[in-house]
């Protein structure tokens, strides 16, 4: 059972996360990706895909036309866990690949 950050593991993997921010009420990492159009959001959303499928951890996430809306959280957790900083990290360089 993967456990909860507790807040000084939260603090450190914020301050670590520049681009993303923290839902307080969900307890969870937020950021939005903007694309130059569908085609390329939806890119994005396989290439996550992907790796919530090899990780076993899957994104909340919405998407409108050329904007990707991402949560993470751990449901099994009840809220933030290294699985969701992990997840973080990876798509922070998917980014930037
Ligand atoms: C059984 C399976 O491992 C779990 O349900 C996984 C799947 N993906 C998951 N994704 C997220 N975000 N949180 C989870 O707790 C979670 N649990």
């Amino acid at each position: 059972m993967v456990e909860q950050l507790n807040e000084d593991e939260r603090a450190a993997a914020l301050d670590r996360l520049d681009e993303w921010d923290y839902d307080d009420a969900r307890d969870a990492l937020t950021r939005s990706f903007l694309f130059a159009d569908f085609s390329e959001a939806f890119a994005f959303i396989t290439r996550v895909a992907l790796l919530a499928e090899k990780a076993d951890h899957h994104p909340e996430w919405s998407n409108v036309w050329n904007r990707v809306d991402i949560l993470l959280t751990t449901h099994d957790a009840g809220g933030l866990s290294r699985r969701d900083v992990r997840m973080a990290e990876a798509i922070d360089l998917l980014q930037s690949s």
